[in-house]
Protein backbone atom coordinates (compact mmCIF):
# COMPACT_ATOMS: atom_id res chain seq x y z
CA UNK A 1 0.00 0.00 0.00
CA UNK A 2 1.91 3.23 -1.32
CA UNK A 3 1.42 6.41 0.64
CA UNK A 4 -1.30 8.98 -0.14
CA UNK A 5 0.23 11.08 -3.28
CA UNK A 6 -1.07 14.20 -1.49
CA UNK A 7 0.72 13.09 1.61
CA UNK A 8 4.03 12.79 -0.42
CA UNK A 9 3.90 16.05 -1.37
CA UNK A 10 2.60 17.95 1.01
CA UNK A 11 4.85 20.94 2.16
CA UNK A 12 6.71 19.89 5.24
CA UNK A 13 6.13 21.18 8.45
CA UNK A 14 7.17 25.02 8.91
CA UNK A 15 9.48 25.67 11.73
CA UNK A 16 13.05 25.40 11.58
CA UNK A 17 15.53 24.31 13.94
CA UNK A 18 17.04 27.97 13.53
CA UNK A 19 13.68 29.43 14.88
CA UNK A 20 14.12 30.84 18.32
CA UNK A 21 11.88 29.53 21.18
CA UNK A 22 9.21 31.79 22.92
CA UNK A 23 10.29 33.60 25.82
CA UNK A 24 7.06 31.66 27.46
CA UNK A 25 7.62 29.08 26.41
CA UNK A 26 8.00 26.38 29.29
CA UNK A 27 11.61 25.43 30.07
CA UNK A 28 11.66 21.27 29.58
CA UNK A 29 12.15 21.02 32.96
CA UNK A 30 9.06 21.91 34.32
CA UNK A 31 7.26 19.61 31.83
CA UNK A 32 5.83 16.44 33.99
CA UNK A 33 4.43 13.45 32.49
CA UNK A 34 2.30 11.75 34.69
CA UNK A 35 0.51 8.44 34.21
CA UNK A 36 -2.90 9.28 33.13
CA UNK A 37 -5.42 9.71 36.12
CA UNK A 38 -7.70 6.50 36.72
CA UNK A 39 -10.74 5.60 34.93
CA UNK A 40 -9.61 7.27 31.76
CA UNK A 41 -11.74 5.42 29.30
CA UNK A 42 -9.94 5.49 25.88
CA UNK A 43 -12.51 4.44 23.29
CA UNK A 44 -10.14 2.33 20.74
CA UNK A 45 -9.09 -1.18 20.59
CA UNK A 46 -5.73 -0.93 22.54
CA UNK A 47 -4.47 1.02 25.54
CA UNK A 48 -2.25 3.68 25.39
CA UNK A 49 0.96 4.42 27.22
CA UNK A 50 2.11 7.65 27.94
CA UNK A 51 5.51 8.34 25.95
CA UNK A 52 8.59 7.45 28.66
CA UNK A 53 10.14 10.70 29.63
CA UNK A 54 13.96 11.23 28.58
CA UNK A 55 16.52 13.87 28.98
CA UNK A 56 15.92 16.86 26.91
CA UNK A 57 15.72 16.34 23.60
CA UNK A 58 15.82 18.54 20.53
CA UNK A 59 13.07 17.51 18.00
CA UNK A 60 12.37 19.05 14.97
CA UNK A 61 13.87 22.63 16.48
CA UNK A 62 11.91 22.38 19.83
CA UNK A 63 13.40 21.33 22.88
CA UNK A 64 10.88 18.59 25.05
CA UNK A 65 11.93 16.13 27.40
CA UNK A 66 10.16 13.17 25.55
CA UNK A 67 11.21 11.99 21.55
CA UNK A 68 9.30 13.02 19.18
CA UNK A 69 8.03 9.81 16.81
CA UNK A 70 6.63 9.04 13.74
CA UNK A 71 2.78 8.31 13.53
CA UNK A 72 0.53 7.14 10.75
CA UNK A 73 -2.86 7.88 9.98
CA UNK A 74 -4.36 4.67 8.04
CA UNK A 75 -8.03 5.12 6.87
CA UNK A 76 -10.19 2.48 5.69
CA UNK A 77 -10.14 3.02 2.15
CA UNK A 78 -6.73 2.04 2.04
CA UNK A 79 -4.73 5.31 2.20
CA UNK A 80 -2.37 5.99 4.48
CA UNK A 81 -0.87 9.37 6.17
CA UNK A 82 2.40 9.57 7.78
CA UNK A 83 2.72 12.38 10.17
CA UNK A 84 3.94 13.23 13.31
CA UNK A 85 2.81 11.82 17.11
CA UNK A 86 2.42 14.45 19.66
CA UNK A 87 0.55 13.30 22.38
CA UNK A 88 0.02 9.35 23.90
CA UNK A 89 1.55 6.99 21.35
CA UNK A 90 0.05 3.65 20.94
CA UNK A 91 -2.70 2.56 18.84
CA UNK A 92 -6.25 3.69 18.52
CA UNK A 93 -9.25 3.11 16.28
CA UNK A 94 -12.36 5.87 15.81
CA UNK A 95 -14.16 8.17 13.10
CA UNK A 96 -12.35 11.03 11.61
CA UNK A 97 -14.46 14.07 11.25
CA UNK A 98 -13.09 17.58 10.32
CA UNK A 99 -13.80 20.74 12.25
CA UNK A 100 -13.96 24.17 11.16
CA UNK A 101 -13.20 25.96 13.93
CA UNK A 102 -10.80 28.19 14.15
CA UNK A 103 -9.84 28.41 17.88
CA UNK A 104 -11.40 26.72 20.76
CA UNK A 105 -9.37 22.83 20.81
CA UNK A 106 -9.98 22.68 24.47
CA UNK A 107 -13.53 22.72 24.52
CA UNK A 108 -13.43 20.42 21.15
CA UNK A 109 -10.99 17.95 23.38
CA UNK A 110 -13.21 17.86 26.08
CA UNK A 111 -16.44 17.63 24.93
CA UNK A 112 -17.35 14.19 25.42
CA UNK A 113 -19.88 13.84 21.85
CA UNK A 114 -16.61 13.51 20.39
CA UNK A 115 -16.01 10.31 22.15
CA UNK A 116 -15.04 7.32 19.38
CA UNK A 117 -13.38 10.15 17.11
CA UNK A 118 -10.59 11.67 15.68
CA UNK A 119 -10.94 15.63 15.48
CA UNK A 120 -8.84 17.08 12.51
CA UNK A 121 -9.07 20.59 12.61
CA UNK A 122 -8.71 22.24 9.83
CA UNK A 123 -7.34 25.44 10.65
CA UNK A 124 -3.83 24.60 10.45
CA UNK A 125 -1.97 26.34 13.26
CA UNK A 126 -3.11 24.51 16.65
CA UNK A 127 -1.59 25.33 20.16
CA UNK A 128 -0.75 28.85 20.24
CA UNK A 129 -2.81 29.48 23.38
CA UNK A 130 -2.35 26.19 25.44
CA UNK A 131 -4.81 25.24 27.85
CA UNK A 132 -6.17 26.43 30.49
CA UNK A 133 -8.13 24.98 33.41
CA UNK A 134 -11.29 27.06 32.89
CA UNK A 135 -11.87 25.74 28.70
CA UNK A 136 -13.07 22.58 29.79
CA UNK A 137 -16.24 21.01 28.89
CA UNK A 138 -16.27 18.13 30.84
CA UNK A 139 -13.63 16.93 33.74
CA UNK A 140 -11.93 14.12 30.88
CA UNK A 141 -11.16 13.79 26.93
CA UNK A 142 -13.31 10.91 25.30
CA UNK A 143 -12.23 11.61 22.11
CA UNK A 144 -9.73 9.22 20.33
CA UNK A 145 -7.11 11.65 19.08
CA UNK A 146 -6.57 14.95 17.65
CA UNK A 147 -5.09 15.80 14.05
CA UNK A 148 -3.14 18.83 13.28
CA UNK A 149 -1.40 20.68 10.63
CA UNK A 150 1.35 22.53 12.38
CA UNK A 151 1.52 22.17 16.24
CA UNK A 152 2.97 25.98 17.94
CA UNK A 153 5.99 25.86 19.03
CA UNK A 154 4.92 28.37 21.54
CA UNK A 155 1.91 28.99 23.83
CA UNK A 156 1.01 32.52 24.88
CA UNK A 157 -1.69 33.61 26.99
CA UNK A 158 -1.93 34.87 29.92
CA UNK A 159 -4.87 32.23 31.25
CA UNK A 160 -2.05 29.49 30.38
CA UNK A 161 -1.49 26.51 32.44
CA UNK A 162 0.06 24.05 30.26
CA UNK A 163 1.06 23.02 26.50
CA UNK A 164 -0.91 21.11 24.44
CA UNK A 165 1.45 18.49 24.43
CA UNK A 166 1.48 18.18 28.27
CA UNK A 167 -2.05 18.26 28.13
CA UNK A 168 -2.17 15.61 25.77
CA UNK A 169 0.75 13.61 27.33
CA UNK A 170 -1.03 13.63 30.63
CA UNK A 171 -4.27 12.69 29.52
CA UNK A 172 -3.05 9.48 27.29
CA UNK A 173 -4.43 11.31 24.46
CA UNK A 174 -2.92 10.72 20.77
CA UNK A 175 -1.80 13.62 18.70
CA UNK A 176 -0.38 13.77 15.53
CA UNK A 177 0.55 16.80 13.31
CA UNK A 178 2.43 17.36 10.05
CA UNK A 179 0.11 15.42 8.01
CA UNK A 180 -1.92 17.40 4.99
CA UNK A 181 -4.67 17.81 7.11
CA UNK A 182 -6.43 19.93 3.96
CA UNK A 183 -6.32 16.84 1.77
CA UNK A 184 -7.45 14.54 4.27
CA UNK A 185 -10.66 17.31 4.52
CA UNK A 186 -10.92 17.02 1.13
CA UNK A 187 -11.29 13.50 0.92
CA UNK A 188 -13.84 13.47 4.29
CA UNK A 189 -15.93 16.15 2.17
CA UNK A 190 -16.03 13.64 -1.03
CA UNK A 191 -15.96 10.46 0.40
CA UNK A 192 -17.98 10.73 3.49
CA UNK A 193 -16.46 10.57 6.95
CA UNK A 194 -14.07 7.53 7.53
CA UNK A 195 -13.19 5.04 10.52
CA UNK A 196 -8.88 5.12 10.35
CA UNK A 197 -6.76 4.08 12.78
CA UNK A 198 -3.78 6.11 14.15
CA UNK A 199 -0.33 4.70 15.45
CA UNK A 200 3.06 5.09 16.52
CA UNK A 201 3.82 1.45 16.86
CA UNK A 202 6.52 0.83 13.98
CA UNK A 203 5.74 -3.19 14.47
CA UNK A 204 2.39 -3.05 12.81
CA UNK A 205 2.22 -2.80 8.93
CA UNK A 206 -0.19 -0.84 7.38
CA UNK A 207 -2.26 -3.62 6.11
CA UNK A 208 -2.76 -4.44 9.74
CA UNK A 209 -4.26 -1.05 10.85
CA UNK A 210 -5.39 -1.07 7.60
CA UNK A 211 -7.64 -4.51 9.52
CA UNK A 212 -8.49 -3.17 12.22
CA UNK A 213 -9.83 -0.17 11.11
CA UNK A 214 -12.41 -2.29 8.53
CA UNK A 215 -13.67 -4.11 11.59
CA UNK A 216 -14.40 -1.26 13.59
CA UNK A 217 -17.59 -0.08 14.14
CA UNK A 218 -19.25 3.03 15.52
CA UNK A 219 -22.95 2.76 13.61
CA UNK A 220 -25.25 1.33 16.44
CA UNK A 221 -23.18 1.32 19.20
CA UNK A 222 -24.32 3.31 22.44
CA UNK A 223 -21.35 5.53 23.51
CA UNK A 224 -23.22 7.30 26.09
CA UNK A 225 -23.10 4.76 28.40
CA UNK A 226 -19.30 5.24 28.86
CA UNK A 227 -19.40 9.51 29.35
CA UNK A 228 -22.66 9.64 31.49
CA UNK A 229 -22.23 10.61 34.77
CA UNK A 230 -22.39 7.74 37.92
CA UNK A 231 -24.91 9.25 39.95
CA UNK A 232 -27.13 12.73 40.12
CA UNK A 233 -25.61 15.48 41.42
CA UNK A 234 -26.23 19.20 41.70
CA UNK A 235 -24.47 21.55 39.52
CA UNK A 236 -21.83 23.80 40.95
CA UNK A 237 -19.25 25.70 38.90
CA UNK A 238 -15.63 25.65 39.92
CA UNK A 239 -14.55 27.69 36.81
CA UNK A 240 -13.69 31.14 36.28
CA UNK A 241 -15.14 32.29 32.90
CA UNK A 242 -15.60 35.41 30.83
CA UNK A 243 -19.25 35.14 30.68
CA UNK A 244 -21.36 36.32 33.88
CA UNK A 245 -22.81 32.89 34.90
CA UNK A 246 -21.43 32.97 38.52
CA UNK A 247 -25.00 33.34 39.75
CA UNK A 248 -26.26 32.27 43.40
CA UNK A 249 -27.77 28.96 42.79
CA UNK A 250 -29.97 29.13 46.42
CA UNK A 251 -31.75 32.19 45.02
CA UNK A 252 -32.90 30.60 41.34
CA UNK A 253 -36.40 30.76 39.83
CA UNK A 254 -36.43 27.64 37.99
CA UNK A 255 -35.34 23.74 39.36
CA UNK A 256 -33.90 22.17 35.90
CA UNK A 257 -33.00 18.40 35.65
CA UNK A 258 -30.46 18.13 33.37
CA UNK A 259 -30.43 14.27 31.65
CA UNK A 260 -26.46 13.82 31.38
CA UNK A 261 -25.92 11.97 27.74
CA UNK A 262 -22.27 13.30 27.48
CA UNK A 263 -23.45 16.98 28.91
CA UNK A 264 -21.41 19.65 28.34
CA UNK A 265 -20.49 22.02 31.23
CA UNK A 266 -21.11 25.30 29.02
CA UNK A 267 -24.80 23.73 29.09
CA UNK A 268 -24.70 24.25 33.00
CA UNK A 269 -23.29 27.24 33.26
CA UNK A 270 -25.64 29.27 30.98
CA UNK A 271 -28.79 27.94 32.26
CA UNK A 272 -27.20 28.59 35.72
CA UNK A 273 -26.66 32.24 34.22
CA UNK A 274 -30.66 32.49 33.50
CA UNK A 275 -31.41 31.46 36.88
CA UNK A 276 -32.07 28.03 36.89
CA UNK A 277 -30.53 25.19 39.91
CA UNK A 278 -29.78 22.08 37.79
CA UNK A 279 -29.65 18.39 39.64
CA UNK A 280 -27.87 16.66 36.63
CA UNK A 281 -28.82 12.88 36.17
CA UNK A 282 -27.31 9.86 34.49
CA UNK A 283 -28.75 8.70 31.36
CA UNK A 284 -30.36 5.75 32.58
CA UNK A 285 -32.04 7.37 35.42
CA UNK A 286 -35.92 6.52 35.25
CA UNK A 287 -38.24 9.36 34.21
CA UNK A 288 -40.52 8.92 37.23
CA UNK A 289 -37.64 9.35 39.41
CA UNK A 290 -36.89 12.82 37.95
CA UNK A 291 -40.77 13.61 37.44
CA UNK A 292 -41.24 13.09 41.32
CA UNK A 293 -38.58 16.07 41.43
CA UNK A 294 -41.24 18.04 39.56
CA UNK A 295 -39.27 20.07 37.98
CA UNK A 296 -40.04 23.26 36.19
CA UNK A 297 -38.00 21.43 33.11
CA UNK A 298 -36.24 18.75 31.94
CA UNK A 299 -33.21 19.25 29.86
CA UNK A 300 -31.57 16.64 27.55
CA UNK A 301 -28.68 17.05 26.68
CA UNK A 302 -25.50 16.71 23.71
CA UNK A 303 -24.06 12.92 24.23
CA UNK A 304 -21.38 11.15 21.19
CA UNK A 305 -22.71 8.72 18.72
CA UNK A 306 -25.74 6.68 16.67
CA UNK A 307 -29.05 8.36 18.73
CA UNK A 308 -30.42 5.20 16.55
CA UNK A 309 -28.86 2.76 19.45
CA UNK A 310 -29.95 4.41 22.44
CA UNK A 311 -33.40 3.10 22.73
CA UNK A 312 -33.46 3.38 26.34
CA UNK A 313 -32.88 7.11 26.10
CA UNK A 314 -35.22 7.40 23.61
CA UNK A 315 -37.77 5.43 25.76
CA UNK A 316 -37.08 7.94 28.95
CA UNK A 317 -37.94 10.85 26.67
CA UNK A 318 -41.03 9.64 25.98
CA UNK A 319 -42.14 9.39 29.45
CA UNK A 320 -41.47 13.03 29.77
CA UNK A 321 -42.16 14.86 27.19
CA UNK A 322 -45.96 16.27 27.58
CA UNK A 323 -45.66 16.50 31.29
CA UNK A 324 -43.17 18.78 31.75
CA UNK A 325 -41.06 21.22 29.40
CA UNK A 326 -38.25 20.22 27.54
CA UNK A 327 -35.27 21.39 25.76
CA UNK A 328 -33.02 18.82 23.99
CA UNK A 329 -29.54 19.89 22.49
CA UNK A 330 -28.36 18.00 19.75
CA UNK A 331 -28.30 14.41 20.67
CA UNK A 332 -31.09 15.55 23.01
CA UNK A 333 -32.74 16.90 20.24
CA UNK A 334 -32.18 13.81 17.79
CA UNK A 335 -33.49 11.52 20.99
CA UNK A 336 -36.78 14.13 20.58
CA UNK A 337 -36.92 13.91 17.25
CA UNK A 338 -37.48 9.57 18.08
CA UNK A 339 -39.23 9.87 21.11
CA UNK A 340 -42.56 11.82 18.65
CA UNK A 341 -42.01 8.78 16.04
CA UNK A 342 -39.28 10.57 13.87
CA UNK A 343 -36.13 8.54 12.60
CA UNK A 344 -32.75 9.65 12.74
CA UNK A 345 -30.25 9.08 9.80
CA UNK A 346 -26.54 9.57 9.52
CA UNK A 347 -25.07 12.40 7.27
CA UNK A 348 -22.86 12.25 5.03
CA UNK A 349 -19.74 14.26 7.07
CA UNK A 350 -21.54 15.78 9.39
CA UNK A 351 -21.66 19.07 10.90
CA UNK A 352 -18.87 20.15 13.06
CA UNK A 353 -16.87 23.71 13.89
CA UNK A 354 -17.79 27.30 14.99
CA UNK A 355 -19.24 28.66 11.37
CA UNK A 356 -22.36 27.29 10.60
CA UNK A 357 -25.52 29.41 9.14
CA UNK A 358 -28.61 28.19 10.77
CA UNK A 359 -31.97 30.15 10.21
CA UNK A 360 -34.62 30.67 12.34
CA UNK A 361 -38.02 29.77 10.28
CA UNK A 362 -40.56 31.59 12.72
CA UNK A 363 -38.56 35.28 12.33
CA UNK A 364 -35.95 34.65 9.51
CA UNK A 365 -33.28 35.64 12.12
CA UNK A 366 -29.80 34.00 10.90
CA UNK A 367 -27.34 32.96 13.78
CA UNK A 368 -23.91 31.50 13.08
CA UNK A 369 -23.77 28.81 15.40
CA UNK A 370 -21.56 26.14 16.71
CA UNK A 371 -22.47 22.43 15.45
CA UNK A 372 -20.88 18.89 15.63
CA UNK A 373 -23.05 15.93 14.85
CA UNK A 374 -22.83 13.38 12.43
CA UNK A 375 -26.22 12.65 12.37
CA UNK A 376 -29.75 14.73 12.25
CA UNK A 377 -33.58 14.19 12.51
CA UNK A 378 -35.17 13.02 8.87
CA UNK A 379 -38.07 16.09 9.34
CA UNK A 380 -40.19 14.31 6.53
CA UNK A 381 -40.99 11.37 9.58
CA UNK A 382 -42.30 13.61 12.39
CA UNK A 383 -45.61 13.39 13.46
CA UNK A 384 -48.21 16.75 12.57
CA UNK A 385 -48.17 18.99 15.36
CA UNK A 386 -44.36 18.89 15.40
CA UNK A 387 -42.63 21.85 13.63
CA UNK A 388 -39.46 22.45 12.33
CA UNK A 389 -37.83 25.72 13.68
CA UNK A 390 -34.25 26.40 12.18
CA UNK A 391 -32.83 24.74 9.16
CA UNK A 392 -28.94 24.54 8.80
CA UNK A 393 -28.38 26.96 5.58
CA UNK A 394 -25.72 25.10 4.37
CA UNK A 395 -27.31 21.86 3.44
CA UNK A 396 -31.39 22.89 4.48
CA UNK A 397 -31.45 20.08 7.57
CA UNK A 398 -33.41 20.11 10.17
CA UNK A 399 -31.60 22.25 13.07
CA UNK A 400 -34.67 22.75 15.53
CA UNK A 401 -37.95 21.87 16.51
CA UNK A 402 -40.82 22.75 18.48
CA UNK A 403 -44.14 21.25 19.34
CA UNK A 404 -46.26 23.45 21.29
CA UNK A 405 -48.73 22.09 22.75
CA UNK A 406 -46.04 19.41 24.32
CA UNK A 407 -44.08 22.55 25.81
CA UNK A 408 -40.94 20.61 23.55
CA UNK A 409 -38.21 22.98 21.78
CA UNK A 410 -35.05 21.29 20.36
CA UNK A 411 -31.92 22.37 18.58
CA UNK A 412 -29.40 20.19 16.45
CA UNK A 413 -26.99 22.90 17.77
CA UNK A 414 -25.59 24.57 20.53
CA UNK A 415 -26.84 27.45 21.85
CA UNK A 416 -23.74 27.19 24.76
CA UNK A 417 -21.47 27.70 22.49
CA UNK A 418 -18.26 26.81 23.54
CA UNK A 419 -16.67 26.86 21.40
CA UNK A 420 -18.39 29.25 18.99
CA UNK A 421 -19.91 32.53 18.62
CA UNK A 422 -22.70 33.21 20.87
CA UNK A 423 -25.57 34.55 18.77
CA UNK A 424 -27.77 31.58 19.70
CA UNK A 425 -27.72 31.64 23.77
CA UNK A 426 -31.54 33.30 23.32
CA UNK A 427 -32.33 29.58 23.27
CA UNK A 428 -31.86 29.41 26.88
CA UNK A 429 -34.37 32.58 26.96
CA UNK A 430 -36.73 30.63 25.16
CA UNK A 431 -36.52 27.76 27.70
CA UNK A 432 -37.02 30.16 30.32
CA UNK A 433 -40.15 31.50 28.54
CA UNK A 434 -41.12 28.03 27.71
CA UNK A 435 -40.99 27.08 31.72
CA UNK A 436 -42.77 30.08 32.86
CA UNK A 437 -45.77 29.69 30.52
CA UNK A 438 -46.40 26.21 32.55
CA UNK A 439 -46.75 28.18 35.23
CA UNK A 440 -49.41 30.37 34.50
N1 LIG B 1 -23.07 16.91 19.90
C1 LIG B 1 -23.91 15.91 19.91
O1 LIG B 1 -24.78 15.78 20.76
C2 LIG B 1 -23.72 14.88 18.84
C3 LIG B 1 -24.97 14.09 18.57
C4 LIG B 1 -24.71 12.78 17.85
N2 LIG B 1 -23.78 12.01 18.55
C5 LIG B 1 -24.26 13.04 16.42
O2 LIG B 1 -23.09 12.86 16.10
O3 LIG B 1 -25.05 13.44 15.61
Amino acid sequence: MAAHPATASAPSRCLSSARPRCADHRSPSSLAVAAPPAGLRPCGSRALRVRAKVASVVDDGVERPWKLSDARLVLEDGSVWKAKSFGASGTQVGEVVFNTSLTGYQEILTDPSYAGQFVLMTNPHIGNTGVNPDDEESNQCFLGGLIIRNLSICTSNWRCKETLEEYLMKRNIMGIYDVDTRAITRRLREDGSLIGVLSTDQSLTDDELLEMAKKWKIVGVDLISGVTCDAPYVWSDKTDSEWEFKKDQSSATFNVVAYDFGIKHNILRRLTSYGCKITVVPANWPASEVLKLKPDGVLFSNGPGDPAAVSYAVKTVQEIIGKVPVFGICMGHQLIGQALGGRTFKMKFGHHGGNHPVCDLRSGRVDISAQNHNYAVDPESLPEGAKVTHINLNDNSCAGLQYPKMKLMSLQYHPESSPGPHDSDTAFGEFIELMKSNRL
